[in-house]
């Protein structure tokens, strides 16, 4: 099981000395959807620049242009790039052999699928690297979690890495791990800490145990 840390809502300087502070105990760092929209893709260039041995996921939240964007946020330096399940079907086999050709992988995102069974097995065809569960900020300020949800998607994907993010904390970390997925995708629950450094690290002793 990795872990992934999520920068949201933060400027470049601010996400670096962030990471600084928490770098041995993570996998992945994700440049989030909001920092793209501030700083560009300038931000993922910069934090593979500053740790070029973590891996680095780029949370463009493709919706269409798959092959274009998966380029240039490759060219930026991600290893991991997400698309929108709900995007069409062309898109995200687009976004696929694109990540093939650049050798990074495609992570969909899930958010505001209705129908997650039924998506989650067509999406699985295509080849994609990871199906991710998600409860975005809207849904988790009136008291969602997408914990259901991973063990829907736990049961019907037999090709992709399952990944699991939103509002994920360290009192509810061992609901997640319980259901197995291979990603556990925290972001507040690790930058919203007073303690940054101490919560990282027992976020990732709990995800290493499995
Ligand atoms: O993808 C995210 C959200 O849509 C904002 O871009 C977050 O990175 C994801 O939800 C993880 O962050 P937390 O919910 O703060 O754990």
């Amino acid at each position: 099981m990795e872990l992934q840390l999520a920068l949201d809502l933060v400027n470049i300087q601010e996400g670096i000395e962030l990471v600084k502070q928490v770098e041995e105990y993570v996998d992945i760092v994700e440049i989030g959807t909001p920092v793209v929209i501030n700083e560009g893709l300038r931000a993922v260039k910069e934090m593979k620049e500053a740790f070029p041995s973590l891996k680095v996921l780029a949370d463009l939240k493709i919706m269409d242009a798959a092959g274009y964007e998966v380029m240039k946020a490759s060219e930026a330096g991600a290893d991991i790039i997400t698309i929108l399940g709900a995007a069409e079907d062309m898109s995200i086999k687009g976004a696929v052999e694109e990540a093939k050709k650049q050798g990074k992988k495609i992570l969909v995102d899930m958010i505001a699928v209705k129908d997650l069974e039924t998506r989650a097995k067509e999406v699985d065809a295509f080849g994609v690297d990871y199906i991710c569960v998600h409860t975005g900020y809207d849904l988790q300020a009136v008291g969602k979690n997408s914990f259901e949800d991973l063990q829907t998607i736990k049961r019907v994907v037999k090709n992709a890495k399952t990944a699991v993010a939103g509002g994920i904390k360290l009192d509810t970390l061992p609901e997640v791990i319980k259901a197995q997925p291979d990603l556990v995708i925290v972001g507040g629950g690790i930058t919203g800490h007073a303690d940054i450094k101490g919560t990282a690290a027992q976020i990732q002793k709990l995800v290493k145990q499995g």
